[in-house]
């Protein structure tokens, strides 16, 4: 989605006055008053939720569905559309993609309450909730594989700048102060599903995230005073000192965020982590265009399956999957915390048998992250109470296994999370969890006001209603016997609806006997039945519903008591469900490593990236599926001072020799080593980057009126502007959109500035050979390339990286490979010739003649086949069916004999 379309609808569209409007009317143009005015209103009605007006027109359009009318309003029909409550998730679901927001009015007392106040009396309704992209709490709406962030972007006059962001299924509550060098990815890193901007800054903002929904708001919004009023009664402090010392762009942007919050969950904002501080730096910086061309979560076709994650991911829980998703996207810099990730998959690495029952029991873990914040947002069911004490219970089951294990002492982070999963010192938890396993059914409904999930023997008083409950119901069932012993109509049923409620059901040819009868009171006559009731059955009746009433009342009051133990032992919760993601994450990181062959690469501070034998774990894995053969392993050197291994190295080669993907292994090499993952190569030093870049494959950015030269251009200057000596860049063939002298200049000052001015480590893929020779006047630069040779007139790739620059660049060769008619082969060969001899392009161009002379040693003028001539001189259409089946027999002989 772009982000400009994320704006499907101004703020500040009209709605009609509510003057000589009927009273529901009225209330649906107040409510719209209330929402925002780029959210559509749902406005709740019975079954359904209708939209009106504006609303129903672009709602209609949006969901393809009937836009009618319903009644007038100051004379004009009101169009109206509508969905039906029961499937409404659906169709919010395709609005929320289409990049709307919606407003959910909901109907908040009882209609039998309205009619009580008199006949016109309208429901009472009010705004319950806006669902925005980055406030969604439902299962059916979410990705269970990735995570939904919401973010706030403060720029203060000041030229101050900081991100809050928030997510609502963990209660992740953070915020950042940046430079603006390093906003694009900061941002990039969270990847926020919605991210909060003033609105006077919308238009810069739009299209840095193509896959985020912008929210403007009023610069109100980011006022620094009011925010820290907010944040002090949301977390219920004096002084927000106590959680850090904020800057004024951070108290702004978490201030701004918390409001958003507020309102869209209408006054019951989200449970969040009091605010944590991270520091700029503290993650690998990786802006949008290096995340997209190395392609961590998705390729460049936006698929999931191809891309690097989509080739290493080995989790079996969905909070496992978000979890590495986000290592991915926030590679870390401090070397401790690298080590101790990487600690952690090492022990399982080690205890493969171990491991492999962990992930066994992890699979029944399910997902109780996002179900426990739907119950602290106020949405969530029976089902996630349930879901929560299955996990906490196979936690337990998880850490117990694995302290009975008492095989190599556990590194520290499995040992936090065998903590956080043990019970035992945990006596209020244990007790949760032991309660919800008693009380709820296994197979629990979605919505607690289904009733029916509180199981038998809970609650002695609940059981009771039950029973009385279904005697009645054994008595009604018992009377259909005695009503047809009394009345000698065998055919008699009981039975029920909604209108009648309890009846009995004769066909007409037996209402004779019915009829006389006090017992029995006529209700309706069919065209094949007649319907009677009794006093009896009434009497039951009501007995049956007032009982069942009761039952669920008691229900929804348990659920509501459980819900309140929960969220009182919320803390406790996530970080027992985050330690079952990491224990996911970090045993599926070591069955990859096993799988693939990956190593523990060293990481420390040095500035050395040192790699034997690497490979492209998605290059290698495409390979082996399609049966194309094994991917050829690569060593590469780089260091910081250009002591013991060049700097910055240039990577000449053939087309298709292998350069971008050699390239492309190094950063991604890189990046999971600093994710704290094992890495597809022998053995691995790394020293820390803080920033990576990759400026690999032009594509043209039309949207934002942008060619292929100039997003190449934008995306280099950025990388020459930011690189430090302790970034990590490849460059793949930078300056080829434009004329050979100006590329060449371009690639060159490029190099020169890379090696001098950013003394960044680098791989520089060229096919300029003159760059090749600024090997030897560079201190601290080299020359790889990857080797081809040349077999029975046939090219073959060897994909090895060997020292030195290549030859040349066989780019013909591969022309004629894909097919380019011969006669432009041949053209080409001719013209390189030349080139090659007489070195000034334009001026030997200028002497050939194009297309004229066709080189007889390279394109002889083709012959046609026998098997040609002999149909040149046919005329299918005078042939007949004899003759022709002769042609073929003689076609056939000439094949034979060429
Ligand atoms: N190390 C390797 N082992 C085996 N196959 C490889 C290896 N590297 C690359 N290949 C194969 O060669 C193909 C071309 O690789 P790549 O795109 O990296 O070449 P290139 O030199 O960058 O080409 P160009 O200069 O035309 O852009 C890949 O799609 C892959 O199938």
């Amino acid at each position: 989605m772009n982000s400009l379309s994320s704006l499907p609808m101004p703020a500040d569209r009209a709605f009609p006055s509510a003057e000589g409007a009927t009273p529901m009317m009225e209330q649906f143009l107040a409510l719209r008053s209330q929402a925002p005015g780029d959210a559509l209103l749902f406005y709740r009605m019975g079954d359904f939720y209708e939209l009106f007006f504006d609303d129903a027109v672009r709602a209609a359009a949006a969901l393809d569905i009937a836009l009618t009318k319903r009644g007038e309003h100051q004379g004009e029909p009101i169009p109206m559309c509508g969905v039906p409550a029961a499937t409404a998730e659906a169709y919010l679901a395709r609005l929320i993609k289409a990049g709307f927001k919606v407003a959910v009015g909901e109907q908040i007392e009882d209609p039998k309450a309205a009619k009580a106040r008199g006949s016109k009396a309208v429901v009472q309704r009010a705004i319950t909730r806006i669902v925005t992209p980055g406030t969604l709490t439902e299962d059916s709406l979410l990705d269970p594989r990735s995570a939904n962030r919401i973010a706030a972007l403060a720029q203060l006059a000041t030229g101050e700048n900081a991100i809050a962001w928030a997510d609502i299924s963990t209660g992740e509550f953070a915020v950042c102060a940046v430079s603006g060098d390093a906003l694009t990815a900061e941002l990039a890193a969270m990847n926020p599903a919605e991210l909060l901007v003033e609105e006077s800054r919308f238009c810069e903002a739009a299209g840095l995230l193509p896959r985020t929904t912008l929210t403007p708001l009023p610069r109100a919004k980011f006022d620094v005073a009011s925010a820290e009023r907010q944040l002090k009664a949301q977390f219920e402090v004096q002084e927000l000192t106590a959680f850090g010392d904020f800057s004024k762009a951070e108290r702004a942007a978490l201030g701004a965020l918390l409001d958003y919050l507020a309102l869209s969950q209408a006054g019951a904002p989200a449970k969040l982590s009091p605010p944590r501080q991270t520091r700029e730096g503290s993650v690998l910086a990786i802006d949008p265009a290096t995340r997209a061309s190395l392609e961590i979560d998705r390729t460049l076709s936006g698929d999931r399956q191809g891309s690097l994650l989509g080739a290493i991911d080995r989790t079996v829980t969905a909070p496992g999957a978000r979890a590495l998703a986000d290592r991915l996207a926030r590679p870390l810099t401090d070397v401790a915390a690298i080590e101790a990730r990487l600690d952690a998959v090492a022990w399982f690495e080690r205890e493969a048998g171990l491991r492999r029952q962990l992930r066994d029991r992890l699979k029944s873990a399910g997902d109780a992250e996002r179900g426990l914040s739907r119950l602290l947002v106020g949405r969530g069911g029976p089902r996630d109470l349930k879901a929560l004490s299955g996990a906490l219970q196979e936690g337990e089951a998880i850490a117990a296994h694995l302290l009975d294990a008492r095989l190599d002492r556990p590194p520290q982070r499995i040992a936090d999370g065998i903590a956080a999963l043990t019970l035992a010192d945990k006596p209020e938890l244990a007790a949760l969890v032991g309660d919800l396993d008693r009380a709820i059914v296994d197979e629990p409904p979605l919505l607690a006001r289904d009733g029916g999930f509180v199981a038998e023997g809970w609650m002695p008083e609940l059981d009771e209603t039950r029973q009385l409950r279904d005697a009645s119901r054994r008595i009604v069932a018992g009377l259909q016997q005695t009503y047809a012993g009394a009345t000698g109509v065998s055919s008699l049923k009981v039975k029920h609806n909604n209108v009648l409620g309890y009846f009995v059901e004769v066909t007409a040819r037996h209402a004779d006997a019915l009829m006389g009868d006090d017992t029995f009171i006529h209700r309706q006559t069919m065209a094949n039945a007649v319907r009677f009731t009794t006093t009896e059955l009434a009497e039951l009746e009501s007995k049956i519903a007032s009982a069942g009433e009761r039952a669920l009342a008691m229900e929804i009051e348990t659920f509501s008591a459980l819900r309140d133990r929960v969220e009182a032992l919320a803390g406790f919760i996530r970080v027992a469900t985050a330690a079952l993601a990491e224990f996911d994450v970090s045993s599926a990181l070591a069955e990859w490593a096993e799988e693939a062959g990956a190593c523990r690469p060293q990481i420390n501070d040095s500035f050395t990236f040192s790699v034997d034998g690497g490979r492209h774990p998605v290059v290698e894995r495409a390979l082996a599926k399609s049966g194309e053969g094994r991917f050829t392993p690569n060593s590469c050197q780089l260091e910081g001072s250009g002591e013991n291994a060049a700097r910055l190295t240039f990577v000449t080669g053939p087309n298709m020799a292998g350069k971008s993907t050699f390239l492309r292994q190094n950063a991604l090499i890189l990046m999971l080593a600093q994710a704290g993952c094992y890495v597809p190569a022998e053995r691995a030093e790394i020293g820390v980057a803080d920033r990576l870049y990759s400026r690999v494959g032009a594509a043209d950015d039309l949207a934002r009126g942008r060619s292929t030269f100039m997003a190449e251009m934008i995306e280099t200057a950025a990388i020459l502007n930011q690189a430090t000596p302790r970034s990590f860049v490849i460059l793949d063939e930078i300056g080829r959109g434009t004329a050979t002298f100006d590329g060449l200049s371009i690639a060159w000052a490029a190099a020169e500035h890379l090696h001098e001015i950013n003394r960044c480590r680098a791989l520089f893929a060229t096919h300029y050979h003159e760059l090749t020779r600024l090997a030897e006047d560079l201190d601290a630069a080299g020359n790889v390339s990857l080797k081809a040779k040349e077999w029975k007139g046939e090219l073959v790739f060897l994909h090895e990286v060997g020292a030195g620059a290549a030859d040349r660049s066989y780019g013909i060769e591969v022309a004629r490979r894909a097919g380019l008619p011969r006669k432009a082969i041949s053209r080409a060969r001719s013209i390189l010739k030349r080139l090659e001899s007489d070195g000034a392009p334009a001026a030997a161009l200028d002497t050939l003649p194009l297309f004229a002379v066709a080189e007889p040693e390279q394109a002889p003028i083709i012959e046609p086949s026998e098997v040609e001539k002999r149909l040149d001189g046919i005329d299918p259409d005078t042939l007949t069916p004899r003759e022709a089946l002769d042609l073929v027999y003689a076609l056939k002989s000439l094949v034979k004999k060429a």
